[in-house]
C-alpha cells in the first residue's frame, strides 16, 4: 500500500570553516537527534533562500555575521520519525566570533579530529567531505 508522502524538512547546514579547521556544536538532549554533533544550522523558513536562511541561523545559534558562502552539497535522509533534506554550505569568511548563544557548546575540530565525534546518521557523507575539505 502506498504511504502519504513525507514532509521533508529542508534545514541550511553551514560548514564553517578557519584555519583549517570546522565549528561544530553540541545539540541539546531534548532536540531531534539530541547529545549528537551537528554543523550549525536550521531549517529553511518558507520564501527564504537557503543562503538567507544559513546566515540568519549562523547569526541566531552563534553571534557571527557570514561574509561568503557556497553550496557544497547536499544530503537527503530518512530517520525512522523525520525525513530531512540538508543543504550544506561552506562558510569561509565570517565576521565576530562564535558563541553558542543557545547555551551549547562549540569546538574546532581538525581533519584528523573529526572521528572523535558522534554526529547523526545523515551527516556521514557531510563528514567525509569536510575531511578532505579540510586536507585540501
Ligand atoms: N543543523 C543541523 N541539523 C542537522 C544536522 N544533521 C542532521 O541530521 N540535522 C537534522 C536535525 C534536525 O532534525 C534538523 C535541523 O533542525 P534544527 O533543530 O537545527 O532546526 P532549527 O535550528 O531551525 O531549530 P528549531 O528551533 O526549529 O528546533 O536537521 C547537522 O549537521 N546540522
Ligand atoms: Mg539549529
Amino acid at each position: 500500500m502506498s504511504q502519504p508522502a513525507k514532509k521533508v524538512v529542508h534545514v541550511a547546514v553551514g560548514v564553517v570553516v578557519q584555519n583549517q579547521c570546522v565549528l561544530l556544536a553540541k545539540r541539546a538532549q531534548h532536540q531531534h537527534q539530541g547529545g549528537l554533533w551537528e554543523f550549525p544550522g536550521g531549517k529553511v523558513e518558507p520564501n527564504e533562500s537557503v543562503a538567507h536562511a544559513l546566515t540568519r541561523e549562523l547569526q541566531e545559534e552563534l553571534a557571527i555575521q557570514v561574509e561568503n558562502c557556497q553550496p557544497l552539497m547536499e544530503i537527503r535522509h530518512d530517520y525512522s520519525d523525520k525525513s530531512v533534506m540538508l543543504d550544506v554550505w561552506v562558510v569561509d569568511a565570517f565576521t565576530g566570533e562564535p558563541k553558542g548563544v543557545e547555551g551549547q557548546p562549540l569546538t574546532w575540530a581538525s581533519a584528523a579530529e573529526l572521528g572523535d565525534f558522534d554526529f547523526p546518521e545523515a551527516n556521514v557523507a557531510i563528514v567525509e567531505k569536510v575531511r578532505q575539505l579540510l586536507q585540501g
